[in-house]
């Protein structure tokens, strides 16, 4: 049974508490597997990986064949059913169209003193796409990764997604195509994100690593970060859900295990006004359980991680949405607007009874990937910025290094930094006393 608690409760804190430090995804054994497999791929490269994928994902590839070739690539098109191929053009289509309206402005200008200042954005060389693969195939996460990616203006694009037992996806490869990579890699897991972030003797380092995947991905996006950037921890899914009783119950039950079937260690939380429709939608959850194809990841990950909160009233629902920081937010109440603008914390926020997450993990054109684990309160879903860096420039004349060089002489001589003082100073004719 998943928690099922209230504000009213009197040891309220402490079960909320222990809801927010309840370990998901990053323990110490994930970390440890994770941290061998990274060192043994810096040390042996190829050879590793493709052990790894032996080991996890049941299929023997050799350096040759663990690179999945345009010609596959653009064959698995007409693998695919017209109709779905349309569906994924479509997503790509609004997927693009948003992220085209977030490529951010350069700046040129000149300051009071007529100093030239300015800053201008630079796509990153080279980005790993993760695409999860491992329980379920992700070709929506092909076009998460790869449109940002794409719309910032990276050059190479490097995408890997495990297929175990060898068997590889065609909509996933489809979409790759649709999106124009052509580097593609049939390993996943944290040997995919060593490989990535090392280089390997067929895998030519990148400069960025982003995407989504499990507990093993996540950690190891953890720690390769710094030898390369990562996007942000995205790691098992989450979702919690706002819902008045005007709701129906069985709505409400298929979003909470829209996100529980992703994974046994996904999250899902309701909070309501009304604890009779707590349990209605407790009981819709159990029989819709009876239904769906992935019952037992999704039973799994109800039973040990999902929650029910009941709040007086909805205001009070607003601190603890902020202390959850959830990856995807729910409102399904009369006016979301009115609770939406006052959360702080959430990776995106779905409007209204008729905006069920799942329309945002695949058309709706914002990103799906998004942070977990709390990090929604320091950090964003993917968009183009990920794959962009900013550099700022300066540009003096001798007039106004004249207006402004004696205030950093000052302030070097104070820093005890001679040469930093004289650099300005030779320039102005200026005498320093260190
Ligand atoms: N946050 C987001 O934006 C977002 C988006 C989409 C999917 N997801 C998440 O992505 C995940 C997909 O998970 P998945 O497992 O299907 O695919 P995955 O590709 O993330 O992981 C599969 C890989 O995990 C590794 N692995 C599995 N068991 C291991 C073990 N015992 N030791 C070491 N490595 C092991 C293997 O290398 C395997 O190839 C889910 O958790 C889902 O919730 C998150
Ligand atoms: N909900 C996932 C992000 O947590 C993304 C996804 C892909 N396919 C279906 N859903
Ligand atoms: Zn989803």
């Amino acid at each position: 049974m998943p928690v099922n608690f209230s504000t009213k409760d009197a040891d309220f804190e402490a079960q909320f508490d222990a809801l927010l430090n309840s370990k998901r995804e990053m323990d110490e054994d994930v970390d440890k597997i994770v941290s061998d497999i990274i060192a043994d791929v810096r040390k042996r490269g190829d050879a590793a990986v493709l052990d790894y994928t032996t080991k996890f994902d049941r299929l023997e590839l050799t350096a040759e064949t663990m690179r999945i070739g345009a010609e596959e690539l653009a064959a698995a098109v007409d693998k695919c059913e017209p109709h779905v191929i349309e569906a994924l053009k479509l997503a790509a289509d609004r997927i693009e169209k948003f992220h085209a309206k977030t490529l951010p402005d350069n700046l040129d200008y000149r300051d009071e003193q007529g100093v030239r200042l300015g800053s201008r954005w630079t796509a990153v060389q080279a980005a790993g796409l993760y695409v999860p693969g491992g329980t379920a195939a992700y070709p929506s996460s092909v076009l998460m990764n790869a449109i940002p990616a794409k719309v910032a203006g990276v050059e190479r694009l490097v995408m890997v997604v495990p297929t175990p037992d060898g068997v590889r996806n065609p909509l996933v490869l489809a979409a790759a195509h649709i999106c124009g990579i052509d580097e593609v890699y049939a390993i996943g897991g944290a040997q995919a994100v060593a490989a990535l972030a090392y280089g390997t003797e067929t895998i030519e380092p990148v400069d960025k690593i982003t995407g989504p995947g499990n507990a093993f991905v996540a950690a190891a996006k953890r720690r390769v970060f710094g030898q390369v950037g990562i996007d942000m921890i995205a790691g098992p899914s989450e979702i919690l859900v706002v819902a008045d009783h005007a709701n129906d119950p069985d709505w409400i039950a298929m979003d909470l295990l829209s996100q529980a079937e992703h994974d046994t260690s996904a999250q899902s939380i309701l909070i309501t006004d009304d604890a009779g429709f707590a349990t209605q939608v407790a009981q819709a959850v159990d029989k819709a359980l009876e239904t769906l194809p992935r019952t037992e990841i999704a039973g799994q990950s109800w039973r040990d991680h999902g929650a029910v909160i009941v709040v007086e009233n909805m205001d009070e629902a607003v601190p603890l949405i902020d202390r959850i920081a959830p990856e995807h937010l729910e409102l399904a109440v009369s006016d979301p607007d009115a609770l939406s603008n006052k959360v702080t914390n959430a990776g995106a926020i779905f409007l209204g009874r008729y905006t069920p997450e799942a329309i945002g993990d695949y058309v709706a054109g914002p990103n799906h990937v998004l942070p977990t684990a709390r990090s929604a309160r320091f950090s964003s879903g993917l968009g183009v910025l990920d794959f962009m860096k900013r550099t700022t420039f300066v540009g003096c004349d001798a007039e106004n290094l004249r207006a402004i060089g004696p205030a950093a002489v000052d302030l070097a001589v104070t820093e005890g930094l001679g040469a930093h003082a004289r650099s300005v100073a030779i320039r102005l004719n200026l005498p320093v006393e260190d």
